[in-house]
């Protein structure tokens, strides 16, 4: 695949639809929207035009909008066409675009990967738009929307620019440390700062779980013996008859996921087979995946049936709610945090409210500027490792702690995929008068 062929998509969603975008993108963009429109508009003035296919008959009258690059989403000459949703309409226009020799599709995400290869986006803001797509949450949308601001970007650049600046002052001790006019005890300071700079990342990434838990979801796994009401629930709450219930204890083997948004949180609901031994195979192997899931749960409903006189399993080291369930058949409730019935619906609201208040003291207080991927927790991770290599080094030749250093920064640099080709000079040149 070049990077070079003008590449098109439909932008825009699920046809049929009132309008759909096609973009247009390339070197050849403005050439091939001449061929189709008769001329290209002004840039970034929409334009009523006819498109018309090979054969000169039309195909739609269309807004037209034209991007010269680099000021456009792509950072490359770009053409939207604003057609009718239709999907013959659409087909029709996507073929006229594949007849030229120079066009192709486009990959998925192939736009956002142009805008930066051209610099128009870093990797935190084209992953922050990724996911701004895919938010279905008020939350997960607000938690998009900061790593698109490029404001994490702009800390991760902050972060490793000091490291740079530290190590350039390291540098130049060694290289220098004979004259008068490099400050003497720079150490002291730039180890502070160093030091600051690690307790940064050490805070940052201590956040990873809440980031995840508002970009991936609050896992809720209901948990209880067989025929606690397991299934039931998780229908009352989805609203939905998605799980098999029967009075044969036993029921549900497959673990089975609903999405809820619980005050702009997105939870990950999960129902599981009734807990027991048993010989039965696919249910033993069904007990083992719901013990599992337990385990990584951030909060477990351990529900238990009322009318049998059950206790609900207790889940030590997990946040849990012990349940009381059917009480619509049952008046008891000792030792529950909350009773309730799926069968009448009594309950099922103050349940969300405690769900709801769980989630809350989790991701209490927390600002939204947080890691949100393995890939840029990892990179962070490697930052702090290098720190602490370089500060356990600092007494020993300079050479060792600002090796350790560039390392640093480097694995900074590529959380946002812009490495610096550090000019070490440079910062040396404008920090203090090494010329002299
Ligand atoms: N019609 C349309 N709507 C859209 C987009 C689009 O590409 N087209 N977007 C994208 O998917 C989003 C908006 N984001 C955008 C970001 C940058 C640029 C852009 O062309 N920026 C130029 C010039 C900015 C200007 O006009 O001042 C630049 O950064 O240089 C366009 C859209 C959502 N809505
Ligand atoms: N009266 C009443 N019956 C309920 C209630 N919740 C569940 N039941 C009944 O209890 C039985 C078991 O319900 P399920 O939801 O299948 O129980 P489960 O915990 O998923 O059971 P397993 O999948 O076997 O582990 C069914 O007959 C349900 O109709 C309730 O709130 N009130
Ligand atoms: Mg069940």
């Amino acid at each position: 695949m070049r990077s070079t062929d003008t590449i098109f998509a439909l932008s825009s969603g699920a046809l049929p639809s009132g309008v759909a975008v096609i973009r247009l993108s390339g070197a050849t963009a403005f050439d091939i929207c001449a061929g189709i429109a008769g001329r290209v508009p002004p840039t970034r003035q929409a334009q009523l035009m006819t498109l018309r296919d090979a054969e000169g008959v039309a195909i739609d009258q269309a807004l037209v909008l034209a991007f010269a690059g680099p000021a456009s989403f792509t950072g490359e000459d770009c053409v939207e066409f604003h057609l009718h949703g239709g999907r013959a309409v659409v087909r029709a226009m996507l073929d006229r675009l594949a007849g030229f020799p120079e066009t192709r599709h486009a990959e998925a995400g192939e736009f956002s990967r142009r805008a930066f290869e051209n610099g128009k986006l870093d990797l935190v803001e084209a992953e922050g738009l990724s996911d701004i797509i895919v938010a279905e949450t008020e939350m997960q949308r607000r938690l998009a929307m900061e790593q698109t601001s490029g404001r994490l970007s702009g800390l991760y650049e902050r972060w490793a620019g000091a490291l740079t600046h530290a190590r350039a002052m390291i540098e130049a001790e060694l290289d220098f440390s004979d004259e008068e006019d490099v400050p003497g005890s720079v150490s002291t300071s730039i180890w502070q700062s160093v030091d600051g700079v690690a307790g940064e990342i050490r805070a940052h990434l201590a956040g990873l779980h809440t980031g995840e838990i508002i970009r991936d979801g609050y896992q809720v796994v209901i948990a209880g013996a067989p025929n606690a009401g397991k299934s039931s629930l998780l229908n009352a709450l989805a609203k939905r008859d998605i799980a098999i219930v029967t009075d044969i204890a036993g029921t549900t083997r497959d673990i089975l996921e609903v999405h809820l948004d619980i005050g702009g949180y997105a939870v990950r609901l999960y129902d599981t087979a009734g807990l027991r031994e048993t010989e039965d195979k696919v249910e033993a192997e069904g007990v083992r995946r719901a013990r599992a899931l337990v385990e990584t749960a951030d909060l477990v409903l351990s529900l238990a049936d009322m009318t049998g006189g059950d206790a609900p399993e207790a889940f030590p080291d997990r946040d849990c709610l012990l349940v009381g369930s059917k009480s619509d058949l049952s008046s008891g409730g000792d030792g529950f945090d909350l009773v309730l019935s799926s069968e009448s619906g009594e309950g099922i609201d103050r349940l969300i409210a405690a769900i709801s208040d769980r989630l809350s003291a989790r991701v209490a207080g927390s600002s939204l500027s947080l890691p949100v991927r393995a890939r840029q927790a990892d990179y962070l991770r490697q930052a702090l490792a290098a720190l602490d290599e370089a500060m356990a080094a600092r007494a020993l030749s300079p050479e060792l702690p600002s090796e350790s250093l560039r390392r640093a920064a480097v694995a900074l640099g590529r959380i946002t995929g812009r490495v610096d080709v550090e000019d070490l000079l440079d910062v040396i040149f404008s920090s203090f008068c090494v010329g002299k």
